[in-house]
């Protein structure tokens, strides 16, 4: 079965590892993951600015274990990469900001054949999210190894 899982993916880090091995999981034996890395423009309108470029995002993506296949979404209509990747599952992870049954019913509405899951598990840790690594990062004082600030 072909599951596609979506996220901006800025900044890997292990829960993001952790959401793709359990959605390929949702696809049983020979699942296929395709992946849809969000554009800098959806980030830019649904989150925040994104630290790294989209293509480097991709790349990233791509070069993980669990993923097979790894796209750009689209701008403006999230729903035409789902008609051409063609995925039996839809993956979303426990945290995401998108409402299974709402997605349900529009993924119906539209006569896309998918179903979508809600991924349960969560990697907990202290750095756990991207947003906890930005701020981690904006409040380190970097020093070389003479102890000078850079
Ligand atoms: C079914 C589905 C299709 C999507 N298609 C696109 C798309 O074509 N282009 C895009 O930029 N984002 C797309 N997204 C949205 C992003 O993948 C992402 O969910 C959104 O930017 C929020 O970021 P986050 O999931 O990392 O929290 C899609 C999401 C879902 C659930
Ligand atoms: N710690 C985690 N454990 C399990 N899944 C995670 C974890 N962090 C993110 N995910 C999942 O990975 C996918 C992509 O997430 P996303 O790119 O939004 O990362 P994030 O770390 O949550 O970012 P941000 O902190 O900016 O919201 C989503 O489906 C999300 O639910």
């Amino acid at each position: 079965m072909k599951v596609m899982a979506t996220g901006t993916f800025d900044i890997l880090h292990p829960g993001h590892v952790l959401f793709l091995k359990k959605a390929k999981e949702l696809g049983g034996e020979d699942a296929v993951l395709a992946v849809v890395i969000a554009r800098d423009s959806t980030v830019e309108k649904r989150k925040r600015t994104p630290i790294i470029p989209q293509e480097q995002r991709l790349e990233m993506i791509k070069s993980l274990k669990p993923v097979d296949e790894a796209y750009l979404g689209h701008a403006g209509d999230m729903f035409k990469i789902v008609e051409e990747i063609k995925p039996d599952i839809i993956a979303i992870g426990s945290d995401q900001d998108h409402n299974v049954d709402k997605l349900q019913e529009s993924l119906d509405k539209r006569g896309i054949n998918a179903k979508a899951m809600r991924v349960e598990d969560y990697m907990f840790g202290e750095l756990d999210s991207t947003c906890k690594i930005i701020k981690r990062i904006k409040h380190t004082d970097f020093k070389d190894k003479t102890g000078e600030l850079y």
